[in-house]
């Protein structure tokens, strides 16, 4: 199915920003693993629109409920499926932009390619869908979890308001999950500038993975980074991917750039935790950039449905800095490859396939 995101641990989404309801199913997650509802919920939280002045105006509880694949707390290795019903739709507020494309939106692309488009809040080019993968990334990380592998992210830029130290447990107390205490003030005030200016400003989060086993990744296709890297570009306003060094290490030499090797571990850390497509065992980061929210509060030049030049103007609400909640985001979609990564290297040892096998040997 080409709109399924994995191959052991596979998730696919369903819903519009303003329709009845969001959700997705999620197959391949083994049996026998605790489902914390808490836990899931705790993570919807994290991202749900609505929560402060840096977010969204739209307010939406994102109350998720399990309609399948748990019985008693635990999964059954049977497809869960999971709803967050909308309660918020304002969708008359979109009546204007119903045959006119809204610049840096995937409206046009859409009209062009299906010929029909639900204009209701961006329907399924919303960024809305994303509540509903963090629903299915949290259950990743409860599986990861148990393997001892912990997935985190935090906003390290702002505009060009860069943090100079990474704070991860700051993060999780922070409104705009800043790792630097530093310079959050300054990436605050410079959200907050753009938002007065009906105007938005683009930002960027590191993704951080500690604890992952070294083999993860196929060698050829479906190499960790790879997947990593269109994990992240499926996101919703995501327009770059680096991973450890990324395009810094463009600028090294290689003796500057390789990380050698002690029995300590690895002495620095430029790969980012794979090699050749494969996890090394070191931590993973992975750095995600997105672009300012495209729904402005300026007047822009645009064409409507028939051809015609038009000014754009937009009410509705919107992110004045989408990395934020994005951010969330992205901690999902590592934690669902990882998991995708390490129930796919399974049984790629002879010894290991002895070993399971043995009883019927
Ligand atoms: C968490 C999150 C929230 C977003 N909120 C908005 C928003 O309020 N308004 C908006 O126009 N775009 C928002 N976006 C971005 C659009 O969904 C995105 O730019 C659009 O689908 C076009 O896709 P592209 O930017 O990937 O080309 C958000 C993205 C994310 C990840
Ligand atoms: C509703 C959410 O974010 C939305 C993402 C979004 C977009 O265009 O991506 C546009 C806005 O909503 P609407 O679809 O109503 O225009 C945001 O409020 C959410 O994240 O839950």
């Amino acid at each position: 199915m080409s709109n399924t995101f994995g191959k052991r641990f596979c998730m696919t989404t369903f819903g519009e920003s303003h329709g009845k309801a969001i959700g997705c199913i999620l197959d391949g997650v083994p049996a026998g693993l605790e489902i914390d509802e808490e836990f899931i919920q705790s993570e919807l939280d994290r991202r749900k629109p609505g929560k402060n002045a840096y977010a969204t105006a739209r307010k939406e509880p994102d109350s998720v409920e399990i309609l399948s694949g748990v019985f008693e707390g635990v999964s059954t290795g049977t497809p869960i499926a999971m709803v967050i019903y909308n309660t918020n739709q304002k969708s008359k507020d979109y009546s204007n932009i119903k045959d006119l494309f809204r610049p840096g939106h995937a409206d046009f692309t859409y009209w062009e390619k299906y010929g029909i488009r639900d204009y209701r809040g961006g329907g399924r080019s919303s960024a809305r869908e994303t509540a509903a993968r963090v629903a299915a990334g949290a259950i990743a990380k409860l599986m990861l979890k148990r393997v001892g592998v912990e997935v985190k992210s935090g906003i390290f830029k702002i505009g060009d308001i860069e943090a100079k130290e990474y704070d991860f447990e700051y993060a999780k107390t922070s409104e705009i999950f800043a790792l630097d205490p530093l310079v959050e003030s300054q990436q605050k005030e410079t959200i907050l500038k753009a938002k007065e200016a009906h105007d938005s400003i683009g930002g960027a989060a590191l993704v951080r993975a500690t604890g992952v086993p070294v083999g993860l990744g196929e060698p050829i296709y479906y190499k960790l980074d790879a997947v990593l890297a269109e994990a992240m570009m499926g996101i919703n306003a995501v327009k770059g991917v680096e991973i450890g060094e990324g395009v810094e290490s463009a600028k090294l030499y290689g003796s500057e750039n390789n990380d050698e090797m002690t029995k300590e571990g690895f002495v620095t850390h430029h790969a980012g935790g794979t090699l050749g497509g494969i996890s090394s065992g070191d931590t993973l980061d992975i750095k995600v950039y997105f672009k300012p929210t495209p729904s402005i509060f300026k007047p822009m030049k645009t064409l409507n449905i028939h051809g015609e030049e038009v000014t754009c103007e937009l009410k509705g609400r919107h992110d004045p800095c989408v990395a934020i909640r994005g951010s969330v985001v992205a901690e999902a979609m590592a934690a669902l490859v990882i998991a995708d990564m390490m129930l796919l290297n399974m049984g790629r040892k002879m010894d290991d396939v002895a070993r399971y096998y043995s009883k019927n040997v």
